[in-house]
């Protein structure tokens, strides 16, 4: 018999830890289901790392309660911490082994039978069999990725958890890698990836986003802009960077950025923005309303939420 939830890697609710006076995680519900690949977005300082760390067993949490791979987060983190792959931010591999010798050190470190075989098949699954007598410290940044992924697969893991690991990383090792985490996903594993990149994000099949420790969004990114209640408008031409300046801080411009040529004018309230763009109406300059795009829509969660990160 199967148990409400049973199909969810996460299930969790109230998550909350504070450090000092500063709640860096506030009251958190995640209910991700088993086989998918969630992005995990939100501001530097917004309690990412904080809550996979808890998800995974590596912190206890001052409140809240719940399961990860069916396990209780509070009671059983021994247990999550053998079934879940955890890449962290920092690459922390030894830089004077090879990325074989890493592998096997690994390997050793989670006493997994037929080592060989395994580190031959990681090395052989992520495309590192060329490369496995070279020295880790001698990697570029993508194929340090690369190995750190390997290592954090290396123990047959159900879910990863993957703290942005593509910061910093060029674009074609950035796709290489997603193609990577699709490749896991294909073959059953949940993988759970936080990251700054838009889109990364829409690569997802759903993404959750915290602002300062508060969830503000969690869903597929279509819904998740569809339920924004953001407008925007978009002009192009010449004089959008005079414009800019004039609408920066104008009643109904909530937010305004520059996409490639185009200026994006957000805000809430659609009758004063078009109101706002009515008066704007000047030669050389074409405006025309769009689907906001995903990081309009953050920056406006964003917008909504205090940040408590400055030191007090
Ligand atoms: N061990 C700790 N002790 C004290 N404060 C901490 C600790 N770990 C995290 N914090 C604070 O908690 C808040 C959330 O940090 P966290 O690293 O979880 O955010 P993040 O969203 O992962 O950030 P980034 O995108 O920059 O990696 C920050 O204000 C951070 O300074």
């Amino acid at each position: 018999m199967t148990k409400a939830g049973d199909n969810l890697a996460i299930d969790v609710r109230g998550l909350t830890k504070t450090f000092g006076k500063r709640k860096a995680v506030d009251s958190v519900d995640i209910a991700m289901p088993r086989g998918q690949v969630w992005g995990f977005l939100g501001p530097n300082g917004s309690g990412k790392t904080t809550t996979i760390r808890m998800l995974c067993g590596l912190l206890r949490p001052d409140a809240g309660q719940g399961t990860c791979l069916g396990y209780d987060i509070l009671k059983h983190s021994r247990e999550i911490k053998r079934q879940v792959g955890y890449m962290t931010q920092k690459f922390s591999y030894w830089e004077d082994l090879t990325i074989r010798e890493n592998l096997e050190f690994v390997a050793n470190l989670y006493d997994i039978a037929n080592k060989k075989q395994v580190v031959d098949d990681t090395l052989e699954q992520l495309g590192l069999t060329t490369r496995q007598k070279q020295l880790a410290g001698t990697l570029s940044g993508g194929w340090k990725q690369r190995l750190a992924l390997a290592a954090c697969t290396l123990h047959s893991p159900k879910m990863l958890m993957l703290d942005e690991p593509t910061a910093g990383v060029d674009p074609q090792a950035r796709r290489d890698f997603w193609d990577q985490i699709h490749r896991l996903s294909a073959q059953g594993l949940t993988v759970l990836v936080s990251t700054h990149y838009m889109d990364e994000a829409e690569r997802c099949d759903q993404i959750v986003y915290i602002a300062y420790g508060k969830l503000m969004a969690q869903g597929r990114v279509e819904d998740i802009i569809d339920q924004s209640g953001l407008y925007t408008f978009v002009a192009e031409g010449t004089g959008v960077r005079e414009l800019m300046e004039r609408l920066r801080n104008k009643t109904g411009a909530d937010h305004v950025a520059y996409f490639g040529n185009a200026l994006h004018v957000s805000g809430g309230n659609l009758d004063a923005l078009t109101a706002l763009i009515k008066g704007e109406q000047v030669v050389g300059i074409i405006w025309h309303q769009a689907r906001p795009s995903l990081e309009d829509v953050f920056i406006h969660l964003m917008g909504q939420s205090v940040d408590n990160t400055a030191v007090a």
